[in-house]
């Protein structure tokens, strides 16, 4: 089966590949006018940052590293546990280093939550979040998010990163999975 066979799964294109592009361009611009002159560390939270990781590094025309940080919360299921557990710490000291956290989605607002707490006694310059995709209504804390790509509804979406039970994340676009796949 290729990819592009499983789109049919999905309901709704929320945001296309094209469209995804052209706003990690458009953030990569700003990143660079407010990280001129500075090294910056990019943090991907695994799995889900993987697409949003590998498109907005490229698109950068700065010094950037990156290293990866694994938590999950939302196991197989389409809701958050709440409870975050570190499956991979980073490689990198923060201390003194301007990080951009890059994530895939903001939905409750747990993870991000949870990082940025972690994050805060590690000594950086600077801690900012880049978030491809966030939902507005599904907020349980707030999170300062410096770079948003997208607003969306609140609904469980999957592609570009974005699982349901470890799958879909292959798929170009993000969209909302058709109900014949739950059942
Ligand atoms: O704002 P929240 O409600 O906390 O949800 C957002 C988080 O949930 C997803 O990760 P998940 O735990 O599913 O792991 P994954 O990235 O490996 O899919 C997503 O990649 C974010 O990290
Ligand atoms: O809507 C979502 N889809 C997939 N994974 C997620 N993790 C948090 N929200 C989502
Ligand atoms: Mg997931």
């Amino acid at each position: 089966m290729h990819a592009s066979d499983i789109e049919g799964d999905l309901s709704t294109v929320l945001v296309t590949e094209a469209e995804i592009h052209a706003k990690l361009a458009e953030i990569a611009r700003r990143i660079e006018t407010d990280y001129a002159g500075k090294d910056v560390l990019l943090v991907g939270v695994l799995k889900g940052a993987i697409m949003v990781m590998a498109d907005l590094a490229r698109e950068l025309r700065l010094h950037v590293e990156t290293d990866w940080m694994a938590v999950s919360s939302y196991g197989a299921g389409t809701k958050s546990s709440g409870v975050v557990q570190i499956r991979k710490d980073l490689d990198s000291d923060l201390t003194d280093r301007h990080v951009l956290i890059v994530e895939d989605i903001i939905d409750s607002g747990l993870t991000l939550s949870w990082l940025l707490e972690n994050f805060a006694s590690r000594g950086a310059a600077s801690i900012e979040v880049c978030a491809l995709l966030r939902k507005p209504e599904a907020a349980k804390v707030e999170i300062e998010c410096r770079y948003v790509g997208f607003d969306i509804p609140n609904e469980f979406v999957v592609g570009y990163g974005l699982d349901y039970a470890e799958k879909y994340r292959n798929l170009r676009d993000v969209g909302v999975l058709a109900p014949h796949v739950y059942s």
